[in-house]
């Protein structure tokens, strides 16, 4: 069975495919924080912006095979979309605890690729397109290479010299909680400050937030 909070039309906002039109996929759960408030100050990863529990969002259920879900995300994606490989980006919560080869077997043969966006804790299933992982606090990584790896900044327990020579081919620093239509005042100044001293990383806005999409 997999748990979905939600599941939704959009273009992807963060990262080297922003811009591109996608199938989200956002399951239900994660291994880092329960999702509660009272619990997140004793969390590993205590930033979060997203609303991951239960199954109630737009799009969202509970599916009892990977054909099901798999059909029901591909209902999402435009039935002219001239030419366009249709995408799909799993995430969450945490997508590892769920995405397994059944699912992505089932996206690949309706054409898809796949993207998924992770904390890095957990070892994907072979067969990912685009894999994104994004490291949390004084977390273990059992990825250590991928398409892109996206650090929130800053974060004390995670500086980005701690992953500088990892195998990945961009690598990016997002201000954590850039604010709706404007600027986090220090988060994003910070940010750009360490993208200008240390070429290597490049900024990563949250164009979504700041143009008011989902
Ligand atoms: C909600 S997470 C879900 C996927 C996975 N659990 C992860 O952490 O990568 C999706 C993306 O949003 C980023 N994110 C979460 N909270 C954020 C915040 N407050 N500011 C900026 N980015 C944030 C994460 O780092 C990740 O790249
Ligand atoms: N537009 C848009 N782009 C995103 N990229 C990663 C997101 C996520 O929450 O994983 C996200 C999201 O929630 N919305
Ligand atoms: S690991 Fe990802 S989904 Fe889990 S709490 Fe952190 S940002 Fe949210
Ligand atoms: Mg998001």
């Amino acid at each position: 069975m997999y748990h979905v909070k939600e599941a939704f039309y959009t273009l992807q906002g963060e990262g080297a495919r922003a811009g591109r039109a996608s199938v989200f996929c956002r399951f239900s759960g994660c291994n880092l924080w329960s999702g509660r408030e009272q619990d997140r100050a004793t969390s590993v990863c205590q930033f979060c912006d997203t609303d991951f529990v239960g199954t109630d969002g737009p799009g969202g259920g509970r599916f009892s095979s990977a054909d099901a879900l798999a059909d029901h995300l591909l209902g999402q994606w435009p039935a002219r979309s001239h030419g366009a490989t249709p995408y799909v980006v799993f995430t969450g919560g945490e997508p590892l605890l769920q995405l397994d080869t059944a699912l992505i077997e089932a996206m690949h043969a309706r054409g898809f690729e796949i993207a998924v966006e992770t904390n890095g804790t957990l070892a994907p299933p072979p067969g990912i397109d685009w894999l994104c992982v994004s490291p949390k606090g004084a977390s273990r990584l059992a990825v250590t290479g991928g398409d892109e790896l996206k650090l929130v900044y800053p974060q004390s327990a995670a500086p980005p010299e701690r992953f500088a020579e990892l195998d990945f081919q961009h690598f990016y620093l997002q201000p954590m909680d850039l604010a709706p239509q404007g600027r986090d005042g220090t988060t994003l100044e910070a940010t750009l400050a360490y993208c200008l001293a240390t070429p290597r990383w490049q900024l990563s806005l949250q164009t979504h937030k700041i143009a008011g999409f989902a």
